[in-house]
């Protein structure tokens, strides 16, 4: 029977020196994209590392696809990751790179790698040394995708693509969900990527969560409020998660529910993107 969660982590912490990813609790159920978001050096990628079985938990639990993963297991086979730098030979070119990933692990499709590359407008016989860090990105994508993975991992897959591959590359990513049996975690600074593929956002700060909802859930708790100098009440203000304060006035963003019925002051919806980056402030 397939398990109802792609991703299950209970009171995840691990520590470096000088950095802790703590207690950290993250569901992600099959069927939906989950955007993991945080400043430089909050913890996604040891998150990320956590669940390919890359690094040792000092304590807590991380499942993916039902099966608890640490380096001992290994990463889960059912699931294809896409990390900031690739591992293939850098004299291969691209149906060499494919023979070699479609080696290792099950279900793989030479004829979906192809179409990938095709899509991408990679082409097949040109080296890994001559791509671009973009192209080296889809490259990864292709290879992931050319797999029937249940879960795809990617961490900052849109950094260095241009705009168009961008597009490209989360309509690529939505059409792995159409089936529902899947499910995809992707980190990213771009933050509007969100609004266009994520369901659910999990938000780091320091290497804790600061927020984890649906994309809905955090579009209806927040509103961005902007006035006057003299509109910032001390109430205001303590209401406010952050506030930029500039010659002519100010803006924040705080809980909807508590800038219901102000008068003097403009409050509107804020975007993801501005949730986001307020929340990161705060
Ligand atoms: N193998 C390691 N040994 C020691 N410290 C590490 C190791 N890996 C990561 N760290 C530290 O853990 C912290 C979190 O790093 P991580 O790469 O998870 O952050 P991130 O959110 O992915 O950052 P970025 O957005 O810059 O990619 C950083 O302070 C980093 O220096």
């Amino acid at each position: 029977m397939a398990v109802e969660n792609a991703i299950e982590i209970r009171g995840l912490t691990k520590s470096f020196e000088g950095f802790t990813l703590r207690n950290v609790d993250l569901v992600l159920p099959r069927g939906y994209v989950m955007g993991l978001v945080g400043p430089n050096g909050s913890g996604k990628t040891t998150l990320i590392k956590c669940l390919l079985g890359l690094l040792h938990a000092d304590s807590g639990t991380v499942r993916v696809l039902g099966r608890e993963v640490t380096p001992e297991t290994g990463g889960h086979p059912g699931v294809g990751a896409v990390l900031d730098r690739a591992t293939y030979a850098e004299d291969w070119n691209l149906d060499e790179v494919g023979r070699a990933v479609g080696m290792f692990g099950p279900a793989w499709s030479t004829e979906r790698y192809r179409a990938l590359l095709d899509r991408f407008g990679l082409d097949r016989k040109r080296k890994v040394k001559d791509l671009s860090r973009g192209m080296t990105t889809k490259l990864m994508v292709a290879a992931a995708l050319a797999r029937d993975v249940e879960l795809l991992i990617l961490d900052e897959p849109t950094s260095g693509l241009d705009p168009t591959s961008r597009e490209q590359l989360l309509e690529t990513l939505q059409d792995v969900l159409v089936d529902d049996r899947r499910a995809v975690l992707f980190s990213t600074h771009i933050t509007a990527d969100l609004e266009t593929i994520a369901d659910h956002v999990t938000v780091l700060l320091g290497g804790e969560v600061f927020a984890a909802a649906t994309t809905d859930e955090l579009l209806d708790a927040y509103r961005l409020v902007r006035g006057g100098p003299a509109d910032l009440s001390p109430a205001l203000r303590e209401a406010l998660v952050a506030v930029r304060e500039h010659r002519s006035g100010f803006e924040g963003l705080g809980p909807a529910a508590d800038l219901a019925g102000l008068d003097d002051v403009v409050v509107e919806p804020a975007r993801l993107d501005q949730i986001v980056a307020y929340l990161g402030r705060s």
